[in-house]
């Protein structure tokens, strides 16, 4: 059921260049996290670094009981067992079909016979819907299949944790979607730690548990999704918003005159939207690691914007969880697919939010 990574004090330089530095988070067991930040801000090295493909200057990562930054060949080889990478561009091997390609790394780390290697390989190719694709070349498919085939091949050894890095880069809103879906209903099934590099804000605001903000070589804030989602701070006003009004600059950051001038002419980076319900699983059983919604918001005392909660048909979800929970937890009409778009009579187990988009 997924493992703890717990980041503590973390920084990386580049000779002198400065990635991020007193980088410090936990992803907690089972959840789903993502990170966010301006381009260059170092995600992807945070990403490297948590697997050991890089050193850090100082600082920690454990992963159970084992600091990666100083574990031997020997003990990364048997850590990064655990975990399930997801490349930007899938990585695979342009000279191998999909099959082997997915099976690279059970013929790399494992003595299983071909068998039980086929077995495994269809098994993952059926849950991210690649079935019939086995022997096409990476160069013969979409983008969205080869991010589907990384995925798949991330999946083989059953990992603890995966790391996605930008899994929505280059796919359509619709193929963002189907994955985002896909990558819910895969944290539902395994228990996975899940944590996910992306500049897709609806992402960012419908699928995780917890959200963090790399800018400056800080990581700004870091918590559940709904602290993000209602937060004042400047930065995370305007990363949200998606506007060039704010701190971050077209090269990462604003010098002072530049604020000052925004800040007279009364410029601002804007309120944030109504939170969004977040996405559950397509048989719509509730994680077994998801908060309900507007936990945080009322833990913390914290107002949320206006309308938020409210799904596509119009329900609000703090109202309908309580109910929701209940039915689904006496196993009653659990549709086992997205739920049709109709508005659900009494007694009937309502198609869960974000279902209906999928
Ligand atoms: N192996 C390396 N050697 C030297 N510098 C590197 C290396 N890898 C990354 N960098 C530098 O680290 C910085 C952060 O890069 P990184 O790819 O992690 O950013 P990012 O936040 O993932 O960006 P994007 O959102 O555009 O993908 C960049 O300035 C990059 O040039």
């Amino acid at each position: 059921m997924g493992v703890e990574i717990r980041v503590e004090g973390l920084t990386k330089r580049f000779g002198r260049q400065v990635i991020w530095e007193d980088v410090s988070l936990t992803l907690p067991a089972g959840e789903i996290s993502v990170l966010l930040g301006p381009s260059g801000t170092g995600k992807s090295v945070f990403l490297k670094t948590l697997i050991g493909l890089l050193r850090p200057e100082r600082g920690h990562v454990w992963v159970g009981d084992q600091d990666v930054p100083r574990l031997s060949e020997s003990k990364l080889y048997e850590t990064r067992k655990l975990f399930g990478v997801l490349f930007q561009d899938g990585a695979l091997f342009g000279s191998m079909n999909l099959f082997d390609n997915i099976a690279f790394p059970l013929r790399e780390h494992t003595k299983k016979k071909e068998g039980e290697i086929k077995r495994i390989v269809m098994e993952k190719m059926e849950l991210v819907g690649l079935v019939g694709a086995e022997g096409k070349l990476p160069g013969e498919i979409s983008g969205g299949m080869r991010k589907r085939a990384g995925l798949a091949r991330a999946l083989v050894l059953d990992p603890e944790i995966i790391l996605c890095d930008e899994p929505d880069s280059g796919l359509d809103p619709v193929r963002t979607s189907y994955l985002n879906q896909l990558i819910v209903d895969l944290n539902a099934q395994i228990g996975a730690t899940i944590l996910i590099v992306t500049h897709d804000i609806n992402t960012a605001r419908t699928v995780p548990d917890n959200i963090g903000l790399l800018f400056r070589r800080q990581l700004v804030m870091c918590g559940p999704r709904e602290m993000l989602l209602s937060s004042e701070e400047p930065v995370v006003r305007q990363f949200l918003n998606a506007r060039r009004v704010g701190p971050i600059g077209m090269s990462e950051e604003k010098d002072v005159s530049e604020l000052e001038a925004e800040a007279k002419m009364g410029h601002d980076p804007g309120r944030l939207p109504p939170i969004p319900p977040q996405l559950l699983p397509s048989n719509g059983r509730v994680r077994p690691t998801q908060s309900p919604p507007g936990a945080w918001l009322r833990a913390n005392g914290v107002t949320p914007p206006a309308g938020s909660f409210i799904d596509e048909l119009g329900r609000n979800w703090l109202e309908e969880w309580p109910r929701y929970v209940a039915t689904m937890s006496v196993g009653a009409g659990a549709p086992t697919r997205p739920g049709p778009v109709t508005q659900p009579g009494p007694g009937k187990t309502p198609p869960p939010p974000g279902g209906v988009r999928a």
